[in-house]
């Protein structure tokens, strides 16, 4: 690991979706094996920023960024970076479950494959684990060859999730994953963030300022673009150093 403790270090960031400047000047270190939250108002750059962080914004036409993310020192948007093995170790999870219309197995074992994993129980063996640490094998172990599109929107969510984990990744950045779910499901999925923590480094993004200040470290406030401000959670949400992040958090605007 890197001097600073950060996996992820993100200095002088821009983005520009053609002529709107959605991301300016973010710097802001993130800490591995710990949950940073990303909040703030609609259309402050929460998304566009956890998109930086895996180079999903590539694939938005007409998008132009400027400064560097190091993962573990090296600049991400270096030339000579593989891209598809930048998202292997930065996974990422949608806010709508997006299984694929396929057994839930297949929907695990489909990363592995694609990765090249063949042997049959060596992919029998990381659908399990997958399963288990997304807190999903009591509830589907015995019925991995039925469809995903039968399970409930929160265990769509975990297999999603379980998806993400069975190409071994560092990361997971999360994109608001609990908007499409009801409070059980979204406790579940707050208990699995915790538990994931104690090997992997979360990135969520949230409107919910419950849900940040629950289970986050670190939590990031973004407006209009820019980083206001970033702290330990605790601090943000019980002593802001900045008057637009305490009228953010004490709902007086957003
Ligand atoms: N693909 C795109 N093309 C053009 N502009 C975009 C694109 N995606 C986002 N934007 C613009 O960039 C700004 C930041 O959007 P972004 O989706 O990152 O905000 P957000 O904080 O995640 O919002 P929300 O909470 O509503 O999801 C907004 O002004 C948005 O309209």
């Amino acid at each position: 690991m890197e001097a600073t403790g950060n996996i992820l270090e993100s200095k002088d960031i821009n983005l520009f979706y053609g002529k709107t400047h959605a991301l300016k000047d973010v710097t802001m270190g993130i800490p591995e094996r710990s949950i940073t939250a990303i909040i703030g108002p609609s259309g402050c750059g929460k998304s566009t920023f956890l998109r930086c962080l895996n180079r999903m914004n590539d694939l938005v036409p007409g998008v132009r960024i400027t400064g560097s993310i190091s993962y573990r020192g090296k600049n991400i948007y270096d030339k000579d970076v593989d891209v598809v093995g930048l998202r292997k170790s930065i996974g990422m999870v949608f806010q709508k479950p997006n299984p694929f219309p396929m057994s839930i197995y297949d929907n695990v074992a489909y990363g592995p494959r694609i990765h090249g994993i063949k042997d049959k129980k060596r992919l029998n063996e990381i659908v399990e684990k997958s399963l288990k640490q997304a807190f999903l094998w009591d509830e589907v172990g015995s019925r991995q060859q039925e469809s995903a599109m039968s399970l409930s929107g929160g265990q769509q969510q975990r297999l999603c999730i379980a998806r993400c984990l069975a190409v071994e990744p560092e990361i997971i950045l999360m994109d608001e994953p609990c908007s499409a779910l009801d409070p059980i499901a979204t406790s579940k999925i707050e208990d699995l963030m915790r538990a994931l923590k104690e090997k992997y480094t979360i990135v969520i993004v949230t409107h919910n300022m419950q849900q940040a200040a629950r289970v986050s470290d670190r939590t990031a406030f973004f407006l209009m673009g820019d980083l206001i401000e970033y702290d330990a959670t605790k601090k943000i949400f019980e002593n802001p150093r900045d008057k637009r992040t305490e009228d953010y958090i004490t709902g007086r605007f957003g």
